[in-house]
């Protein structure tokens, strides 16, 4: 039997994405509208935006010729607002076409040449000390008000803000390894900046450009009500601030320009989100499965065990929204006492089995399937409270890399005392005795100096003994050991395994030891289950895996182990030095 490698999938196109989410399509379209309008408005009405009449002061809404009424300078109120949608429109053009050109040219160039960006980033930093809305105030007489030369300073204000976001984005990405491979084909730097490296830092660009075009346009609002610029200019900003003065007898003529300047920039909002989404990758919510209820054994043959996982499958959510498993129905099963070493390269979704049994999978990853029962006891949709009575109780765990499992605030006996008073709920004085036995039985030569010390001031070996210490302090039916040697020293990686063996005869527990290593299982494990892109593709004792693998993908994995006949026994050349035929040996 040979696992199939999952057909690749194709990746929608942005625009498919942003088709197939409703935000996306609400607010685009939102957006749209409002731009069509605001085109076509000499069209829809018979007046100009700023064609007064005094007969049309305060008109009332539905007066022929002005369907939303007339406002305090007898002008059409449609007409200014649709006249003003196109200002808007334009401001958004022209502030976001500056912060773009300027801060994304600067910000590839300054990260990408190191000696360019000191001086850019003072630059930068210089044009952020200015406050921006009172600059543009400041500056009104060499404006004039008009709007369109404010937006061009505005967009020069708002630029540190791209460079900055460029700058980092292009220095993380400078550095990778198809960038050198660009340099070394022989393309020029304008090249790879322009093919390579805008194309890697595009998508974080796209995405500020929808804000950048609603501060452009909050902006521009902003200083219309407060007046700055010719009154000719139609602006929802003027005509909030002339509703402002009617508010309390026509409240309309405040709630028209409100309104849609509030729908234009929060449909930016939004679809600067949904297009985050679409480029990034929306994380989706964990999906909750239903636990699945162990059936009644009417038949006697369902698999009894201490540890019984059933067609387990585990699922992440790609950028396209689809769900990619990682863990395609695997079953094991794990007697009292047993020890079950779970085996397969790099990738195979072993830590991923391990840790849905823990139930600690990070909170994108979906269980789409399966069930996991300890001691007869579904663990999948056990509550969380329930959950943590299990873990480090009758589950505990032993991880790869012992160092980074230690808090380095915190001395070795500080941890252990905290994890045995949680667990059993000892007295300080009973944890602190009990911690130090525990050292002495797992092999510290000093438990007392030991107990004292920090992390950094112990080998790895030690961390892993400290660790296991913790992990059988409370007499767990179950433990899990991942890879629990892969970052120790081969003398270490030995006697780690022993101790682990000792410990489980001594404790009567069941292991479960994921590891890649087929020599590591070799003289611990009482049955194997090997796995292959997250499947289980051969189960059964040690001695029949290592006999006869029935599967490939196993003879493979056992093909890669050394063994005596692996070691070269032909002389070493004449040429090699004296002291490398001396570490041969
Ligand atoms: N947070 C995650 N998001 C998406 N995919 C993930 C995530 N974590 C793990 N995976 C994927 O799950 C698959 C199985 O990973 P897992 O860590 O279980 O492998 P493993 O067999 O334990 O390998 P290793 O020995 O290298 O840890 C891998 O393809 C990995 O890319």
């Amino acid at each position: 039997m040979t696992a199939q490698a999952p057909a690749p999938r194709r990746r929608r196109s942005l625009a498919g994405r942003l088709l197939r989410d409703p935000q996306a399509v609400a607010a685009a379209s939102v957006l749209l509208i409002i731009v069509v309008l605001g085109l076509i408005g000499p069209l829809l009405t018979s007046h100009g935006p700023n064609e007064a009449s005094l007969d049309s002061i305060n008109a009332d809404p539905g007066t022929p010729g002005y369907l939303l009424g007339g406002d305090r300078s007898g002008q059409d109120i449609l007409a200014r607002l649709l006249a003003s949608i196109n200002t808007s429109v334009v401001s958004a053009l022209i502030g976001t076409s500056i912060a773009l050109l300027v801060g994304v040219s600067a910000g590839l160039v300054g990260g990408y040449y190191d000696r360019i960006r000191g001086g850019a980033e003072w630059l930068f930093s210089l044009i952020m000390t200015f406050p921006g809305l009172l600059l543009l105030i400041v500056l009104l007489p060499l404006t004039k008000g008009d709007f369109k030369v404010t937006m061009v300073i505005f967009g020069v204000l708002l630029s540190p803000g791209v460079y900055r976001l460029t700058r980092n984005l292009v220095v993380g990405v400078k550095n990778e390894l198809f960038v050198d491979a660009a340099r070394v084909s022989g393309l020029s730097d304008p090249r790879i900046l322009r093919r390579h490296v805008l194309f890697a830092v595009r998508g974080p660009v796209i995405i500020a450009t929808a804000f950048l075009a609603g501060a452009s346009i909050g902006v521009q609002s902003g200083l219309s009500f407060l007046g700055v610029g010719p009154a000719t200019t139609p602006s929802f900003g003027a005509m909030i601030a002339g509703g402002f003065a009617e508010l309390y007898t026509e409240p309309l003529q405040f709630v028209w320009p409100s309104l849609m300047l509030g729908m234009m920039t929060a449909s930016l909002v939004l679809f600067g989100n949904a297009l985050r989404d679409a480029l990034e990758g929306a994380t989706r919510k964990p999906v909750k499965i239903k636990p699945v209820r162990p059936e009644p054994r009417t038949t006697g043959d369902a698999p009894a065990g201490l540890l019984v996982v059933e067609d387990l499958a585990i699922a992440y959510p790609t950028p396209s929204g689809e769900l990619r498993e990682v863990v395609s129905g695997v079953s094991l099963s794990l007697d009292a006492g047993e020890t079950l070493g779970l085996v397969g390269e790099s990738g195979s979704g072993k830590t991923q089995t391990a840790f849905a049994i823990l139930r600690v999978l990070p909170a994108e990853a979906v269980v789409t399937r399966g069930s996991i029962r300890l001691d007869g006891r579904e663990i999948l949709g056990l509550k969380e409270k329930d959950m943590r009575a299990l873990r480090g109780r009758s589950i505990a765990y032993v991880p790869q890399e012992p160092m980074s499992n230690l808090d380095p605030s915190f001395t070795v006996g500080d941890q252990l005392v905290e994890g045995l008073r949680a667990a059993k709920g000892l007295s300080r004085k009973e944890a602190r005795a009990q911690a130090l036995a525990l050292l002495e039985r797992v092999g510290i030569a000093e438990p007392e100096r030991t107990f004292r010390c920090y992390p950094h001031q112990i080998s790895g070996g030690m961390a892993q003994r400290v660790l296991i210490a913790g992990a059988v302090a409370s007499r767990p039916v179950l433990l899990i050991a991942d890879e629990p040697t892969t970052a120790l020293d081969v003398t270490v990686q030995a006697e780690i395994l022993d101790l682990l063996r000792d410990l489980q005869k001594e404790l009567g527990m069941a292991l479960l030891l994921v590891t890649h290593n087929f020599g590591v299982v070799a003289d611990i494990c009482d049955r194997i289950s090997v796995m292959r892109e997250g499947q289980i593709v051969e189960t059964g004792t040690a001695l029949e895996v290592f006999r006869e693998p029935a599967h490939p993908y196993t003879r493979m994995l056992l093909d890669c182990v050394l063994d005596e006949n692996t070691v070269r026994t032909d002389p070493p050349p004449a040429s090699v030095p004296a002291h490398a035929e001396e570490e041969q040996r």
